[in-house]
C-alpha cells in the first residue's frame, strides 16, 4: 500500500529507544508525566534494570530494548577468544531473556540475533560483532516501518469516530509511533478520530501517565477516564470503536494484552462496539495453540498497595497479573503489518507466515 505520510508528519516525538557510541538510550518512562528524560545505559545489567522495572516498556520497545542490550554487550566484550566472547553473549542473552516473560517480542528480538550469531560462527569476532550491531538496528527500524504501515492500514478500516484505548500502545511502547499510537495519529491527521477515550489503566497507569502524555503531546483530543468509567461511557454510545495492542497473539487469535483488555472486550460484545488489536508480525506466536498457553507476568504487591506514589490500601495480601488473555472470539480483526486478519484467525494468521 501506498504510505500517505512519514512518522515526522505523525509525531512530535523523539525515538523511545536508540542505540550509538556503544550506548543504548531510552525515554525513562517511569518518570513521565512529570518529567522528560533519556538516560543511558552501557551495560547489559542496566538495560535488563530498565526493562524488568518498566523504564522501557511496550512489548516491541523491550524487543528493541534487549536487541540494544546484546549489541551493547558485542561493541563492549574485551573477550580474546571466540569462546570467551560467546560465553558472554549467552550470558547476556540468558540476563535479558529473563526480564520479562509475557511479551513475545523480547524473545523474538533475541533469539533472531542469536540465530544470526550461530549461523556466523566462523566469521571473524570483528565481523560477528558487526552483524549484532547492524541486526540490532534493523529490528529498531523495521518496527517503525511496520508501526507506519499499520497506521495507514488501521485508519482505513477503523471507523469515523470516537475510539477507547487501554494502556499505552503508543510511540512509547514502541521503537517509534506506536502501534495504536500509529493508527490513531493517521486516523487524527485525516480528521477521521473526533475523540480518544483513554483507559487510565491501574495499577501502573500507563494510560494517565504514557497515552494521556504522549497523545495530547502530538494534539489528538482526548478524555481520560478510570477504568472502571469504560462500560458506562460505551453504554452512552460515545465508543465507535476500540483498539488496544498486544503482547503476545497466538495461533487461534487469542491474545495477551494489558490487564483489563479482556473486560473491554466482553463489554465491547454486549455493546456492539468493533474491538481491534494491533500488533506486528514479531508479536505473534504461532508455537502457541491458544491463550492459557501464554506465561503471564505478576508484578509486585506495591504497585496494587499504591498509586502515583501513595499507599492507598493497609498492608494486605494483593494479587498483580499485568496481563489477561481475549479469547480470540470476542475479535473483530487483527490489524498486522502486513494486513487485516478476520475470523477464523487459526486459518488466516497462518496466511501471514
Ligand atoms: C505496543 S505493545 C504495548 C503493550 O505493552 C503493554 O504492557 P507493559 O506496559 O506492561 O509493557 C501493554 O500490554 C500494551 O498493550
Amino acid at each position: 500500500m501506498k504510505l500517505k505520510y512519514k512518522p515526522e508528519e505523525l509525531t512530535k516525538l523523539p525515538r523511545s529507544v536508540e542505540y550509538r557510541d556503544k550506548k543504548v538510550y531510552l525515554i525513562d518512562q517511569r518518570l513521565l508525566p512529570r518529567e522528560f528524560k533519556v538516560i543511558s545505559l552501557s551495560t547489559v545489567e542496566q538495560v535488563a534494570k530498565a526493562i524488568k522495572t518498566m523504564q522501557v516498556r511496550g512489548a516491541p520497545a523491550i524487543g528493541a530494548a534487549a536487541a540494544f542490550g546484546l549489541a551493547l554487550y558485542a561493541e563492549r566484550s574485551r573477550a580474546e577468544t571466540k569462546d570467551e566472547f560467546f560465553n558472554g553473549f549467552y550470558r547476556a542473552y540468558e540476563i535479558l531473556k529473563n526480564t520479562r516473560p509475557t511479551a513475545v517480542n523480547l524473545f523474538w528480538a533475541l533469539n533472531r540475533i542469536k540465530k544470526l550469531v550461530e549461523e556466523h560462527r566462523e566469521d571473524s569476532l570483528a565481523e560477528i560483532k558487526r552483524l549484532i550491531v547492524r541486526e540490532a538496528q534493523k529490528i529498531a527500524d523495521e518496527d517503525v516501518e511496520a508501526n507506519l504501515r499499520m497506521g495507514h492500514i488501521g485508519a482505513e478500516i477503523l471507523p469515523e469516530g470516537n475510539v477507547l484505548t487501554h494502556c499505552n500502545a503508543g510511540s512509547l511502547a514502541t521503537v517509534h509511533l506506536g502501534t495504536v499510537g500509529a493508527v490513531l495519529r493517521v486516523m487524527h491527521k485525516e480528521g477521521k478520530l473526533n475523540l480518544l477515550w483513554v483507559d487510565e489503566t491501574r495499577p501502573v497507569l500507563q494510560g494517565a501517565r504514557l497515552s494521556a502524555w504522549e497523545y495530547h503531546y502530538d494534539g489528538i483530543p482526548l478524555k481520560l477516564i478510570a477504568d472502571n468509567m469504560a462500560g458506562f461511557v460505551m453504554q452512552q454510545g460515545k465508543v465507535d470503536a476500540i483498539i488496544v495492542g498486544a503482547d503476545r497473539i497466538v495461533a487461534n487469535g487469542d491474545f495477551a494484552n494489558k490487564i483489563g483488555t479482556y473486560t473491554l472486550a466482553v463489554l465491547a460484545k454486549e455493546h456492539g462496539i468493533p474491538f481491534f488489536t494491533v500488533a506486528p508480525l514479531s508479536t505473534i506466536d504461532m508455537s502457541l495453540k491458544s491463550g492459557e498457553e501464554i506465561p503471564i507476568e505478576e508484578r509486585s504487591r506495591e504497585e496494587v498497595l499504591t498509586c502515583g506514589g501513595c499507599k492507598i490500601a493497609p498492608d494486605v495480601d494483593v494479587y498483580n497479573p499485568a496481563f489477561d488473555i481475549t479469547p480470540h472470539k470476542y475479535l473483530t480483526a487483527v490489524i498486522t503489518d502486513k494486513g487485516v486478519v478476520y475470523p477464523p484467525f487459526e486459518r488466516n494468521l497462518k496466511k501471514l507466515f
